[in-house]
């Protein structure tokens, strides 16, 4: 299983940012829009000061019109002043909306496509350390988030502190005794508030990131449904999901208790206020030093400033969520892609189809220091048009080398030639178009064979030539199946191809490393899901297509070493031997070793070793 967020970031919530350089990072992204938001504060501001203008037109109906018994007519006319100020306010919201929606909604897909950008440029390294459901939750929950503050937290909270501050301002002008009163009431809040701020940053920055791997379990799950199912044990991963989910259910729990915590204070203080202001303003009306007006719209402003004021503690939650899900995604953003394209590519002198590898040392980066290196000092050279077989014990690092040619890894000391030039000169898109891969754990995508094959198949064809391309390809790989399947090669194949059968998916993979038409093909294993009749067929027309191709092939089986002009055998992280096939046989023990324990009794390899 792959990395859980803590392995992945350590410095997760042990080290939080601070809000302003949050908010700064977010700041370019917010630049194009923010006329747009301005216009929607602008308008939320509005909507709240109208509420607030609805107290004083009462305050005035009972003071001056009720007071001197005024006519019918300016009754009316208050009722209608105070409709018309309920409207504005609809009005002013709606507007709200209109200005914001569009423009959070636009950043928000822009930040998540750059977000997918810079996933697809990381490192196979960054990917076999991250959680996929980490990603996942990163680059969709996380940006919604920020969508939703942005077109509504964000300027609420400022509207609702700037709607709380005007409301206290006019409960002065009202009674300062009464409005000291209220304004008291703000000390335990900003002290709860406080208190509230660093325990519900760390729920929920622990919730979200045991969402992100809760994700992760899913994906794996269902990915690997099959061995699950096959091997019994949907109990015990029911039973590690059950924990995972619990776990995130407790943080939940308690994110929706500190909150609750924070709510309670926020609501209890101001209502225990307003008891104490209800006794003290009737005192002083009694004693004639308030008047009922001012009295009833206390309390009306108290009435519209309360949603505010709970508004707020929701708010402050809804804007520690979005911080701690934008820190999550700078964090993303901010992994280092050690892996790209040189500040001046250099293209080479000729196009030679040679492939050469010059004391490469490897180490994967966390066994790095700890353990031996993979590849300790790798010589291998291959010449142009040549298939060469690598051949070794299983885990002696087979894949690991192929995987430094397209640059999915890169060699940690050494040099890895194409064409002559180290690869590390090369532009990488141009390097990953000269070179075409097929792994043994096949990779398709949701969509149809023509598309799986013509993946990487050269641009400039035109859409004849991509048919015969294809032709060929699905040809040469045996996979004609694909006619056959119900809309022939525009079948639509189930998510990573999981409708197909293991050899049917290894074919088509193959046919797309065919269909790109490289000049360096780098084969893992490509024929080791094919039965023994389908890989002689395969292997015949292979032959024709490698013979102008440089090719690298990783061989488990005998009937792959055929292919080969010569063969190279990996030891101990070094190249042991290289040779022909039979020339290795008679001279090297361990090369005899490997190729007896290579599974494959039906070819004539074996039948040579067993001889
Ligand atoms: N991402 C990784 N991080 C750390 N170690 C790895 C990683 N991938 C592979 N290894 C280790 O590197 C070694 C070589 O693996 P590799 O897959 O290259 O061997 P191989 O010769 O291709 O094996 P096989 O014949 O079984 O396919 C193994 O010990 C493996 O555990």
């Amino acid at each position: 299983m792959r990395g859980t967020v803590a392995q992945a970031q350590p410095n997760g919530s042990n080290d939080p940012v601070p809000l302003t350089a949050t908010l700064k990072r977010l700041a370019p992204f917010v630049k194009p829009i923010f006329p747009r938001l301005f216009c929607g504060f602008l308008c939320a501001l509005g909507a709240g000061i109208v509420a607030l203008a609805i107290p004083q037109v009462l305050a005035w109906l009972v003071n001056v019109v009720l007071q001197r018994d005024g006519a019918a007519s300016e009754v009316w006319i208050s009722v209608g002043i105070i409709a018309a100020l309920g409207f504005v306010e609809a009005l002013l919201i709606f507007l709200r909306r209109q200005f914001v929606l569009n423009p959070a909604a636009g950043l928000e897909a822009q930040m998540r496509i750059r977000f997918y950008k810079h996933l697809q440029r990381l490192p196979v390294a960054f990917h076999e350390r991250w959680g996929s459901g980490q990603l996942l939750s990163r680059s969709m929950s996380d940006l919604s988030l920020l969508r939703r503050w942005l077109a509504f937290g964000a300027m609420m909270l400022v509207v609702e502190t700037v709607t709380v501050v005007t409301g206290l301002v006019l409960m002065f002008t009202h009674s300062w005794i009464l409005g000291l009163l209220y304004l008291l009431g703000s000390i335990p809040i900003a002290i709860k508030a406080y208190r509230f701020r660093n325990d519900y940053r760390a729920a929920s920055r622990r919730s979200q990131d045991q969402a992100g791997d809760l994700a992760t379990a899913v994906e794996e799950s269902v990915h690997g449904i099959r061995v699950i199912k096959a091997f019994g044990r949907g109990p015990h991963v029911y039973e590690g999901f059950n924990a995972q989910a619990k776990s995130l259910q407790e943080t939940e729990i308690t994110k929706a208790k500190t909150l609750a915590s924070f709510l309670l204070t926020v609501v209890a203080v101001p209502e225990t206020i307003l008891g104490i202001g209800l006794v003290i303003g009737l005192a002083q009306v009694a004693n004639g030093t308030l008047s009922v007006g001012s009295l009833v719209a206390y309390f009306a402003i108290a009435a519209v400033i309360a949603g505010p004021v709970e508004g707020m503690g929701m708010l402050l939650g809804m804007t520690l969520s979005t911080k701690t899900a934008l820190d999550r995604h700078f964090e993303v953003m901010d992994s280092i892609n050690d892996i790209a394209s040189p500040a001046q590519p250099q293209i080479p002198a000729e196009r030679d189809g040679s492939m050469k590898l010059e004391h490469v040392r490897f180490a994967y980066p966390d066994t790095a220091g700890t353990h031996r290196p993979i590849l300790a000092d790798i010589n291998l050279e291959i010449r142009p048009g040549e298939t060469m077989a690598l051949v070794g014990i299983t885990g002696s690092g087979k894949s690991t080398l192929l995987n430094l040619v397209p640059r999915l890894h890169e060699a940690t000391a050494g040099k890895v030639l194409v064409h002559g030039q180290d690869v590390k000169d090369w532009d990488l898109e141009q390097l990953r178009a000269e070179i075409a891969v097929a792994f043994e754990d096949t990779t398709l995508f949701s969509t149809s064979i023509r598309g799986n094959v013509l993946l990487g198949a050269p641009e400039h064809l035109d859409e004849r030539q991509r048919e015969a391309l294809l032709a060929e390809a699905l040809d040469v790989a045996q996979a004609q199946f694909a006619y056959a399947l119900p809309d022939g090669v525009d079948t639509l194949i189930g998510e990573e191809g999981l409708s197909l059968s293991g050899g049917q998916r290894q074919r088509i993979a193959l046919a797309r490393a065919i269909a790109a038409r490289p000049s360096v093909l780098v084969l893992d294993d490509p024929l080791s899901a094919l039965d023994v009749r389908t890989e002689e067929l395969v292997t015949e027309r292979l032959r024709d297509v490698l013979a102008g191709t440089t090719t690298l092939i990783v061989a488990h089986r005998p009937s792959t070493v055929m292919l080969a002009d010569r063969v190279a055998l990996l030891r101990d992280g070094r190249i042991d031997a290289v040779g022909s096939h039979t020339h290795l046989l008679s001279t090297n023990e361990h090369y005899r070793f490997v190729i007896a324990s290579l599974d494959d009794e039906e070819q004539p390899a074996t039948s040579e070793v067993s001889r």
